[in-house]
């Protein structure tokens, strides 16, 4: 009797669930829900206007999630719900909501749904890099390398403390009445099991959290503000559960949401990123994973604790159970080109797009594929959403180079994909020059299966051969291997994770090889790039800093 598991992956834009075999890995339903409210960074469902640099959500679009997509998948799957063992869980990050200690999210209540602080605050929130620069101050003004330097030096704006004091700072009795902040992955959990749990991957990776150490001194935190000197205390006192562990089963009220079977085992939450090794069957050290969507994540593991400056951290146990796990990342890298077809391609480039009868982003590879490694004369700096790693500061913007009055469209946007490959190799290159080995290149997620020149570009750029995930989903397929993890083998799951991501993981058969006279041209291309890097992120970083300023300035004046 065949056996299932369903994976759901919580994306930026869209809840995305599968239904899969858990003997043959094969997927037999996908359904898709846009969240409503999309990503709030205009203004707030009432019509109150957010000032620039907040992304924030609705909680509400992740129940809808859930009642929508798990009867759609056993729907078309056509398979009974006793059938399905278990269910996973996995959420961008760092994605926090301020709850009540019933699990009711602020937003909810009456009385604050004009609060902008109430809602979720989504990973792209921006708006709190005044709060990361001074807690970076801070921990190095009170030698806090110990942990500082575990996250590569810097704490990033994106992160769970800096959003937790702008909150604190700009709405006191939100913080007040807050009873937890909880990551977005916990708190769904929590809706289908009844059970408040927190995940070891965004308490390690998102909150300084360390297995051994636990976290910062309360004296660190009274330093950053009095009020926060027991923020751990008092606002995320949960024990904290490893990665492909259970965090519960279905309960009555979730088996009516979502028409799973009462008792249905679900795995801890996870992040959407790092939850993907056993969907491209890694199971060990050398192998980086790049989950390439609306921003991008570089994971890796390792047998050992290394310090590699600024990366997003280093975590045991944080991406699989037994390895150190390893994260770095670039703040946008799908979101760029969406930034550029929506606002810098003529009217007349969607018009011949239309009439070819395909997309936009289709168009523009065919005519971008067309030119030669350099041809377009552009190098690019990937910020425009500020930079991850290994620069860490979200103030930071892009900036193109060699822009004529000849250049064309797809000569920007060859720039820009060249772009995220650049920000990519100098992040394999950290990791390589500081003790981490990346012997082998993975890369998944939307953009790794929709955009063959960028695949290309990658293996040229880093001088080694690209696979490609083998599912259209892998987060969601990595979830529903967790899933199966959760059930465990007395219920026709498995016991571990590596053993199910052997049987339900998959790769492409197309594998991206380096073509020797790109990666020359390349070469050079990136030591201009690297130069760029220094001179901007560096040297000279307060410019675009500056110019923020003004614009802030000139915004609200
Ligand atoms: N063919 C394409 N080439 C490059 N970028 C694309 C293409 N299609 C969509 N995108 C961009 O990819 C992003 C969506 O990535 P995806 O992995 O599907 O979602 P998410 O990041 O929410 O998990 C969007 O920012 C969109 O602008
Ligand atoms: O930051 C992380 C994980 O650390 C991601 O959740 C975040 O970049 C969002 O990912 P997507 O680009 O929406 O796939």
């Amino acid at each position: 009797m065949s056996k299932y598991t369903i994976g759901i992956d919580f994306g930026t834009l869209s809840g995305r669930a599968i239904l899969v075999d858990v003997n043959t890995g094969e997927e037999l339903a996908i359904s898709t829900l846009e969240y409503k409210h999309a990503v709030m960074d205009n203004s707030l469902p009432s019509g109150k206007k957010l000032p620039r640099d907040w992304a924030l959500q609705h909680p509400k679009d992740y129940l809808d999630v859930l009642s929508t997509t798990i009867p759609n998948v056993i729907g078309e799957a056509g398979v009974s719900p006793d059938d399905i063992i278990g269910i996973g869980i996995d959420f961008t990050a760092c994605t926090i909501i301020p709850i009540k200690s019933d699990g009711t999210p602020l937003c909810f209540l009456n009385e604050y749904k004009d609060e902008p602080h109430a809602y979720v605050k989504l990973w792209k929130h921006h708006a709190a890099q005044d709060k990361a620069d001074q807690l970076n101050e801070i921990a190095l003004k009170m030698d806090q390398q110990k942990w500082l330097d575990r996250y590569g030096g810097k704490i990033s704006s994106e992160w769970l403390f800096p959003k937790v004091w702008q909150i604190l700072d700009e709405a006191p009795h939100i913080y007040e009445e807050t009873d937890y902040f909880i990551e977005a992955a916990d708190w769904v959990v929590w809706q289908l099991t009844g059970n408040h749990t927190r995940n070891a991957c965004t308490a390690g990776y998102k909150a300084i959290w360390h297995k051994q150490d636990g976290y910062p001194d309360p004296e660190f935190f009274k330093e950053l503000d009095p009020r926060l000197e027991n923020v751990v205390e008092e606002k995320l006192n949960m024990p904290i559960t490893p990665l492909g562990e259970k965090a519960g089963e279905i309960t009555e009220r979730a088996a009516d949401m979502t028409g799973l079977t009462v008792g249905t085992a679900v795995a801890i939450g996870h992040a959407d990123a790092h939850v993907c090794f056993p969907a491209l069957k890694i199971d060990g050290p050398g192998k980086m994973l790049n989950i390439i969507g609306t921003s991008s994540c570089h994971l890796i593991l390792s047998e050992e604790e290394q310090l590699v400056p600024g990366i997003c951290g280093v975590v045991e146990d944080g991406i699989c159970p037994g390895f150190y796990g390893y994260e770095a990342g670039q703040n946008c890298v799908g979101d760029t080109f969406g930034w550029f077809v929506d606002n810098c391609v003529s009217a007349e480039y969607y018009k011949l797009a239309h009439h070819e009868e395909i997309g936009i982003y289709e168009y523009l590879t065919r005519k971008a594929q067309q030119l030669h490694a350099g041809e377009n004369g552009l190098v690019a700096l990937d910020w425009w959403n500020g930079n991850r790693s290994t620069l860490v500061d979200v103030d930071l913007t892009g900036l193109i180079v060699g822009m004529t009055l000849q250049t064309k469209p797809e000569e920007i946007y060859r720039a820009l994909l060249e772009s995220a490959a650049y920000g990519t190799r100098k992040i394999v290159e950290t990791f390589r020059d500081n003790g981490v080995p990346v012997n082998e290149f993975f890369a998944a997620g939307g953009i790794a299966r929709k955009n063959s020149l960028m695949m290309q570009i990658y293996a040229d750029v880093l001088d080694m051969p690209v696979k490609i995930g083998g599912s259209s989903q892998a987060p969601a397929l990595a979830s529903a291997i967790f899933g199966a993890v959760a059930a465990g083998s007395d219920r026709g799951g498995y016991d571990d994770v590596f053993e199910a991501g052997k049987v339900m993981g998959k790769l492409d058969d197309k594998v991206y090889y380096p073509i020797p006279e790109n990666k020359e041209i390349y070469d050079r291309l990136y030591s201009e790039y690297s130069a760029l890097y220094d001179h901007f992120g560096k040297y000279t970083r307060d410019t675009m800093k500056r110019l923020k300023t003004i614009r802030k300035e000139q915004t609200t004046s």
